[in-house]
């Protein structure tokens, strides 16, 4: 693997993994404490989200669904559940070590958690889906559309591999157009985010996230988008006292 570039921390965060390729190698230095610290961070509640955008998906016993930029697979194993053993599940995503985490968590689960047999990890880019088109009876992307950086061609690919009138779910959080939810995100990245970080020497990567958040979407600019990248029904919703949000494509 090339040699990681490490930044000092003082470069200008508008700089800092603009590219795939950076924001790949991103995520595979924080995977090992990633799990670990959104729990912290979000005291557990992000579980309880992503289950609710689960339950959004339109995913149900059965079904052949996608989890892109699955990471650690949290998604991947809430779909697992729904779909059961009768369904399948992919996790899809472009950092290798996030993947192993991923694997790793199906093996330590496999006793507890049978169904986990129906989930495959596949490295691969989320605007390049190696799947036939109308092969999917559900998708979702938790935490993951934001840090992609051709943001319409993951939602083409999405719109063409999902089958006629199947969801896509996409969990995130909510670029609020509220003043006070922007202060309450940014206060929260800045004195207990990056700090904490900082501690396991990820500031740069963390301190990403502040300007990631500023540089994604609102929720009616993911309405628009998802349409014109082909999806028929949109729907945004907002939770956790509006600092995330939900997307809800129908195709
Ligand atoms: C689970 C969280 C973040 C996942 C995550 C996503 C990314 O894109 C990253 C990119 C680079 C590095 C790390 C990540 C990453 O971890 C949530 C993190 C915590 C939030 C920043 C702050 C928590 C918000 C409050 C708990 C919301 C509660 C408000 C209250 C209910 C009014
Ligand atoms: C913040 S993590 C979210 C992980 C998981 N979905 C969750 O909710 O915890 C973002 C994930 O998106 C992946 N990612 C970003 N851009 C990608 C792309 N173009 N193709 C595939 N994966 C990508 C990263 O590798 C990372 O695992």
């Amino acid at each position: 693997m090339a040699a990681v570039r490490r930044r000092s921390g003082s470069e200008p965060v508008e700089k800092f993994a603009e590219g795939a390729d950076e924001r790949q190698e991103l995520f595979n230095r924080i995977a090992p404490v990633y799990d670990k610290l959104n729990d912290v961070f979000t005291l557990g509640m992000h579980r309880m989200w992503k289950k609710w955008s689960i339950s959004l998906s339109g995913a149900k016993e059965g079904d052949k669904v996608l989890d892109v930029c699955c990471g650690s697979g949290d998604l991947s194993f809430l779909l697992s559940e729904k779909v059961g053993m009768n369904g399948k599940v992919i996790g899809l995503d472009f950092s290798k070590e996030l993947l192993q985490i991923a694997a790793t968590r199906q093996r330590e689960h496999g006793r507890s958690k049978p169904c986990y047999k129906n989930v495959e990890w596949l490295e691969a880019d989320a605007t390049n889906l190696p799947f036939p088109d109308s092969y999917f009876d559900a998708a979702t992307i938790g935490y993951g559309l934001r840090n992609i950086v051709d943001r319409k061609k993951a939602l083409e690919e999405m719109v063409r591999v999902l089958k006629p009138g199947s969801k896509l779910s996409v969990f995130d959080f909510n670029k609020s157009t509220s003043k006070v939810v922007c202060r309450i995100q940014d206060w929260m990245i800045d004195y207990i985010v990056v700090p904490v970080a900082s501690w396991y020497g990820l500031t740069s990567e963390y301190r990403y996230l502040k300007n990631s958040i500023k540089e994604y979407l609102t929720g009616s600019e993911l309405e628009k988008l998802a349409l014109e990248a082909g999806f028929s029904q949109v729907k945004h919703y907002e939770i956790a006292g509006r600092t995330m949000g939900n997307l809800v494509a129908t195709w």
